[in-house]
């Protein structure tokens, strides 16, 4: 111990993933320009939502990210009761950004993702590779939380229902294919290529944007948004990526049409903030916690 760690708070497991989660948000809401989404420049294609609010919501969502990371470590394998206890601290965090948002849902899609990831990580820090945690996240996602509520009139269940697609739940329960298989790939591209971090974010969002069935697009926009968020997105990434001239004419096109269909990919950017998460995690412990 020197003069510095003896005045250092002890960090723990759960404080560190804590942390991870609200940076991913944070991260999340501050890239721009995002299509449609909340960003730096403004609202998108939102009325009721604003930077401000995202900044306050995913910081009081702290303390249930660190709940749910802790009572993953408590528990230490993927069962029923761990399931039931994430999804009760889930709602109470929902409860809590609901308080702080005046009652606008600012990250519920993320708390299910994030929330999901924190626990799996908090379960075997041996194992922190993306394709791992994600893997434990949907073993968890998998099963039934009798304490859940029925959610049928929900946005999302009502387009599931509507159009036959899969939403957050079943992303999660696959393992998030999005973020392993579109996101983190095309993050580490576009950094190799030398985007730079902001764009080499912009071109993960646009690869989950590429496939995703976002319902938020679909409540909003219908067919016509999903299809046009999709092919924008493609159009963008064959143009060269978000750090190309081209690729940047195409992005101001697609936000152009976005905004004009009131299209905002919610889901996209909840899955850009698990796939932020997961390159953190990646890294491994920070030295502090080095001797878990
Ligand atoms: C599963 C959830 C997201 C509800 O989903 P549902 O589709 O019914 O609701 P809703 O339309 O309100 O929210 C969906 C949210 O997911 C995001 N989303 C939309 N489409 C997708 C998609 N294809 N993939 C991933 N996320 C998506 C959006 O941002 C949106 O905000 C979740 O709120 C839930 O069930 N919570 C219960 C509490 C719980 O069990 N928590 C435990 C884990 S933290
Ligand atoms: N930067 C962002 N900008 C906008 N939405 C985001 C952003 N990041 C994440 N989201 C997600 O998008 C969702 C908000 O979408 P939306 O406003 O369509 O939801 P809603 O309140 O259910 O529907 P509506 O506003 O159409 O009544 C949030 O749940 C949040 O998870």
């Amino acid at each position: 111990m020197n003069a510095l760690t003896a005045i250092q708070p002890q960090l723990s497991l759960g404080d560190w993933l804590a942390d991870l989660a609200v940076d991913a948000l944070i991260d999340e809401a501050d890239l721009s320009p995002k299509p449609g989404l909340v960003d730096r420049r403004g609202s998108g294609a939102h009325t009721d939502l604003h930077l401000g609010l995202m900044h306050a919501s995913a910081l009081a969502l702290w303390p249930s990210f660190k709940a749910m990371a802790e009572a993953a470590q408590q528990r230490g394998e993927i069962d029923l009761h761990l399931r039931e206890a994430v999804g009760r601290i889930g709602r109470e965090g929902e409860g809590e950004m609901l308080r702080v948002t005046g009652g606008v849902n600012t990250h519920r899609g993320a708390i299910w993702a994030l929330g999901l990831l924190s626990s799996a990580a908090a379960l075997d820090v041996s194992e922190l590779a993306p394709a791992q945690v994600a893997l434990r996240a949907a073993r968890l996602a998998l099963l039934n939380d009798r304490a859940a509520p029925v959610t049928g009139d929900s946005h999302g269940a009502q387009v599931c229902r509507l159009y036959g697609v899969h939403g957050a739940r079943e992303e999660a329960q696959l393992g998030f294919p999005s973020v392993i298989q579109q996101a983190l790939p095309q993050l580490a591209r576009s950094r190799a290529a030398g985007a730079g971090e902001q764009n080499a974010r912009l071109d993960a969002l646009l690869a989950i944007m590429t496939q995703l069935a976002d319902t938020c697009v679909l409540y909003r926009a219908g067919v016509a948004g999903l299809t046009r968020m999709q092919s924008g997105a493609r159009a963008v990434l064959a143009a060269g990526g978000c750090a190309s001239l081209d690729g940047r004419r195409c992005l101001r096109e697609l936000e152009r049409d976005m905004l004009h269909l009131r299209a905002s990919p919610g889901g996209a950017a909840d899955l850009l903030a698990a796939t932020l998460f997961l390159d953190r995690l990646q890294h491994g412990l920070p030295a502090q916690l080095g001797s878990l």
